[in-house]
């Protein structure tokens, strides 16, 4: 077998494999319509009943508490608070209305975002800190001017604080300007006490990444625990109903666009909804035309491809005219030559005979990025069987 191409062997989740959350589950939004089930419900899991570990009132941050104590529901303290009572996600079957706990949210058509004056400097900082985090390049320069204004600077002021506490209600949604955040999985889908209640690190984000979008978008509790690592760090905080109707409406669209689709792909079904997600927002769509040839025998590999509707063709040069596998939706193809870097075994082009194909396609960087964790899967493909070892494959 040939060696693995996937940096540190498992992609960039670590061990996630083995620490799958459970814990997107669905939670119930009294006033929203586009109420959105996780595709990972687990109902029955303890995060989805209820958020026994959020605190009532802190505000304060508690240093010590990342590893001892239960964790501290964090919220950005400030004049402009948005009404959230301090007892919002302390129940069980708590019901994540952020809507509904601001005043304006009877009349949605009058709902004015958030604005909190900035000094010059925290204008500069913020600027810098956003111009590399995906999400904000796709906003137009009204969106992008709303979400800078809505955004409240959060001072870490110390290591091991708990930003965010995985089972809990999700409240904001995280930028980092400085410092580096460690992100915890417990597979049970919440902290649970002992030494090793936040389970297993999974991820680490640094300056200008972001972090605390899921419970947001899914209404669901928080899937993982978010912890400072450094003595001092600057977050920059947007609220919930802010994220929901500006962020969600545009920078998430290709997530939402393609998170449906990729969720029936099979190769992708062991993966957790934020493996998924990180996947959708790296997709781009192509289209082909009939007979267009979309990967090229002997090409060197630069994409890794999933089929988005139509039907596609395979040709390989010493097979003449004949057409030795086909693809339909859902199918991938263009792992072979990205797995084992090397030139493309064969030529798949777009069905001569069906309409137009779609395909979703992933650069080789962000394949070996994001793909890591369905190598294996990958790999276990066999075409020796029908004498054309090497084909691009599918999971036919
Ligand atoms: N491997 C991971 N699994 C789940 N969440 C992750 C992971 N890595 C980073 N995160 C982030 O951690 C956040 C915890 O809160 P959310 O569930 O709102 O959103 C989550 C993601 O933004």
């Amino acid at each position: 077998m040939a060696e693995s191409t996937f940096p540190g062997g498992s992609g960039p989740f670590g061990g996630f494999n083995s620490a799958r959350s459970p814990s997107m589950a669905n939670v119930h939004e009294d006033e929203e319509s586009d109420t959105i089930t996780s595709p990972t419900n687990t109902a029955s899991t303890p995060a989805a009943l209820g958020f026994p570990f959020a605190n009532s009132s802190s505000f304060s941050f508690n240093a010590s508490s990342a590893h001892s104590q239960p964790p501290s529901a964090f919220r950005p303290p400030g004049p402009d608070d948005q009404g959230f009572p301090n007892n919002y996600n302390m129940t069980r079957r708590t019901s994540v209305s952020a809507e509904s706990l601001t005043p304006t949210n009877h009349q949605d058509s009058n709902w004015k975002p958030p604005y909190h004056q900035k000094t010059q400097d925290q204008l500069f900082r913020l600027r810098a800190s956003v111009s590399s985090n995906f999400l904000f390049s796709h906003l137009d320069d009204d969106s992008a001017n709303v979400v800078l204004g809505a955004l409240v600077e959060k001072p870490i002021p110390a290591k091991d604080i708990k930003v965010i506490t995985q089972g809990d209600a999700g409240d904001y949604f995280y930028v980092v300007e400085r410092g580096v955040f460690d992100i915890y999985v417990n597979p049970v889908g919440q902290v649970t006490p002992g030494p090793d209640g936040m389970g297993q690190k999974v991820n680490t984000i640094g300056p200008g990444g972001s972090f605390g979008e899921l419970a947001l978008m899914y209404n669901a509790p928080r899937a993982a625990t978010v912890v400072s690592t450094e003595k001092e760090s600057t977050l920059w905080a947007l609220d919930r109903v802010t994220f929901r109707r500006i962020l969600m409406d545009s920078a998430f669209q290709r997530r939402r666009m393609y998170e449906s689709f990729l969720e029936e792909v099979p190769l992708l079904s062991t993966l957790t909804l934020y493996e998924r997600s990180k996947i959708a927002d790296a997709l781009d769509t192509q289209k082909f035309s009939p007979g267009a040839v979309i990967i090229r025998e002997g090409d060197p590999g630069e994409a890794f491809f999933i089929l988005e509707s139509g039907e596609a063709e395979v040709y390989k040069s010493d097979s003449g005219d004949s057409v030795v596998k086909r693809y339909k939706k859902g199918d991938y193809f263009g792992e072979l030559a990205l797995l084992d870097d090397k030139p493309r075994a064969a030529s798949v082009v777009a069905a001569k005979n069906g309409g137009e194909v779609k395909v979703a396609y992933v650069g080789k960087q962000g394949f070996q990025r994001l793909l890591g964790p369905v190598e294996g899967i990958m790999r276990r493909n066999d075409y020796s069987g029908s004498g054309r070892e090497g084909i691009a494959s599918a999971t036919t």
